[in-house]
């Protein structure tokens, strides 16, 4: 397994697919050119980890911790989805909301978009002991859960038209009210083809994904697409419109090369970087 020496990587390593959307600092450059010192007085970079089921997120997050131990990285609760407290004490298995999901989307869509909000909230509002990470990375966002997924279940009639309404009005005024407590400041977006996501999930073999067919990872893909890449999605956060992008390759195989591991590794250094040495914005953090 590679040492994630990304510095060391940039010298000698040919270039990885990777490009960088909406920052002025780094947009539309090689993101591999590194900079220098902080822009942002030394408060944390929020950054989500972004890309369809089974795409790699919790591999990448794995290899992000190895070469940034500084960094905090939070992972999507899926085993509080499993065993949600309140279900638990019933029947065996009743407390397990992602299956709940699966076996019966018109039932539970509404239900676990809540859930799931509430928790990625949580997750971005925390404000963990000790000393503070100059990186937080968290694996999927509140945007992520309303753009690709709430969306998408809307779209696909299991969602239904009020609960989609209800859904995006307290979303709105939630982060609208939260203002930068809420806020991001860039994605990594990880990109590969829906077969290769699902050749991945039936690897992994979680028991609750048995039934996801490609059609459903070919519909996150396009809602990915058109949220992080085209842009055409419409939002309604106005510091969504320009976020910094890193949009990341990941359909070769890179768990076991080390060299890949490295560029991938160097090239989210430089974005981060990039945004590090970004001006501060109108509204920053307190340092
Ligand atoms: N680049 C890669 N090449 C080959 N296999 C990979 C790669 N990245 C991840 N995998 C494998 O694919 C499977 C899914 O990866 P992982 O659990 O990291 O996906 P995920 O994006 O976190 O999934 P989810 O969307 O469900 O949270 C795992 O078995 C993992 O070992
Ligand atoms: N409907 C729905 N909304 C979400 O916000 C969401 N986030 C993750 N998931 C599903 C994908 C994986 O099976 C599993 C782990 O990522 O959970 C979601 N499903």
């Amino acid at each position: 397994m590679t040492s994630c020496g990304a510095a060391g990587a940039r010298a000698r390593a040919p270039p990885v697919l990777s490009r960088v959307i909406g920052t002025s600092s780094a947009g539309g450059r090689d993101v591999r050119g590194g900079s220098g010192g902080m822009g942002r007085c030394g408060a944390a970079l929020r950054l989500a980890l972004e890309g369809n089921i089974a795409v790699g997120k919790s591999t990448f997050l794995r290899l992000l911790g190895r070469a940034f131990p500084e960094w905090r990285l939070v992972a999507e609760p899926v085993a509080q989805w499993q065993k949600v407290a309140a279900g638990a004490e019933e029947a065996p298995g009743s407390g397990n909301l992602l299956q709940r999901l699966y076996q019966e989307p018109s039932r539970w869509s509404f239900t676990f978009q809540t859930f799931s909000c509430l928790g990625r909230l949580k997750a971005q509002l925390e404000r963990p002991a000790g000393p503070a990470a100059p990186v937080r990375v968290f694996e999927r966002s509140v945007y992520s859960d309303r753009y690709v997924f709430a969306k998408n279940l809307f779209e696909t009639g299991h969602l239904d038209m009020l609960e989609w309404a209800i859904y995006q009005e307290w979303h709105s005024f939630l982060l609208q009210e939260l203002g930068d407590r809420a806020t991001l400041h860039g994605f990594l977006y990880l990109r590969a083809t829906p077969q290769r996501c699902l050749e991945r999930l039936w690897r992994r073999a979680r028991v609750e994904e048995r039934g996801v067919q490609l059609l459903y990872l070919q519909q996150l893909h396009t809602q990915h697409e058109h949220w992080l890449l085209e842009r055409s999605t419409k939002v309604h956060f106005a510091d969504m419109r320009n976020m910094p992008i890193l949009v990341l390759d990941v359909d070769g195989d890179f768990e076991q090369d080390a060299a890949m591991q490295d560029i991938l590794m160097a090239q989210v250094e430089s974005f981060v970087k990039s945004l590090q040495n970004k001006p501060v914005p109108p509204h920053p953090d307190p340092c």
